[in-house]
C-alpha cells in the first residue's frame, strides 16, 4: 500500500500541500483529482522522492521510500525523457541496462500492442506516440506500484481506448496504480477509487463503486459537488 500521512509541502511561502493523508492500494487503480495547481503531480514526486516534503510521512508497504524505491515502484512523469536523437530500440536496451525491474519480454508485449516501431527516433514521435512510450517505459518494470502522471494526455480517442485497454489486462495485472487525469469522464470506468484535492487536503476520497452503486453519482458528479462547492 502506498500511504500518505499528514503530508505538508512548499515551495517558497506557497504552501501547495497543506495535510494531504490517502492510501492506493495494490490491485487498484486511484486517480488523484483537482483543479490545475492542485497539486497532483507534486504529490506523484514527493512519493518517489524527486522533491522534498516539509511534514508528514511517506510509506510504501510500511517502509519510506529508500534506495530500493524503483525496484518498488515505476513512474510514468507527463513527458518523455528520452533524447531526442535516441531510437527507440536505443532507449529500451538503456532502460534494460539500468534497472534491475527491467522485464524484455513485457517491453515486447508493450511495443506491439501499441504498434511501435522501435527503429524510430524519440525525436520523430507524435505528441499520442510518445505517450505510449513513456507507458511502455513505465510498465515494462516489474513493479508492485505504478505512479502515472497524465498518462492520456495528448492521446486521440481510439488510442485512448487501447491504452484504458492495457489497465485491464496483465500487463497491469495485480500491480497498484496511481494516476492522474483531466479526462476523468472518459476513463472514470477504470477507477477503483477516486481523491479529490482542493485547497492542499484530500477533499474526498471513495471507492468509485461504492459512490456509483449507493448514491448514483459518477465520479465527474463527485467532482463537481466537492470541487465547485
Ligand atoms: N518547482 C516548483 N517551484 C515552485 N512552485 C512549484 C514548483 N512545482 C510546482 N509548483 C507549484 O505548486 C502548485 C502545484 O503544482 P502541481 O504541478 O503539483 O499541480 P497539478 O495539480 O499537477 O496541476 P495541473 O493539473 O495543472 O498539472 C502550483 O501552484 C505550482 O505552481
Amino acid at each position: 500500500m502506498i500511504e500518505l500521512s499528514h503530508v505538508r509541502k512548499r515551495f517558497g511561502f506557497k504552501k501547495v500541500l497543506q495535510d494531504v493523508s490517502f492510501t492506493a492500494e495494490q490491485g487498484q487503480i486511484t486517480c488523484l483529482i483537482g483543479l490545475n495547481g492542485a497539486g497532483k503531480s507534486t504529490i506523484l514526486k514527493a512519493i518517489m522522492g524527486l522533491t522534498p516534503i516539509q511534514g508528514g510521512a511517506i510509506r510504501i508497504d510500511g517502509r519510506p521510500p529508500g534506495k530500493d524505491m524503483y525496484e518498488r515502484v515505476s513512474y510514468i512523469p507527463d513527458h518523455l525523457i528520452v533524447p531526442p536523437s535516441q531510437r527507440l530500440s536505443e532507449a529500451l536496451r538503456f532502460m534494460e541496462d539500468f534497472y534491475r525491474s527491467w522485464n524484455p519480454a513485457r517491453a515486447n508485449e508493450l511495443m506491439a500492442f501499441f504498434g511501435l516501431d522501435a527503429k524510430e527516433r524519440a525525436g520523430n514521435l507524435s505528441k499520442g506516440t510518445a505517450a505510449k512510450f513513456n507507458l511502455v517505459l513505465g510498465l515494462a518494470q516489474d513493479t508492485d506500484y505504478v505512479i502515472m502522471d497524465e498518462p492520456f494526455s495528448g492521446i486521440d480517442l481510439f488510442s485512448r481506448e487501447s491504452v484504458a485497454a492495457v489497465f485491464s489486462s496483465e500487463l497491469v495485472g495485480e500491480r497498484g496504480v496511481l494516476l492522474t487525469t483531466h479526462e476523468v469522464g472518459e476513463i472514470e470506468f477504470l477507477l477503483d477509487k477516486a481523491v479529490l484535492l482542493r485547497q492542499g487536503t484530500v477533499a474526498r476520497s471513495f471507492d468509485c463503486e461504492r459512490v456509483r452503486s449507493e448514491e448514483g453519482k459518477s465520479v465527474v458528479d463527485v467532482m463537481r459537488e466537492v470541487l465547485l462547492a
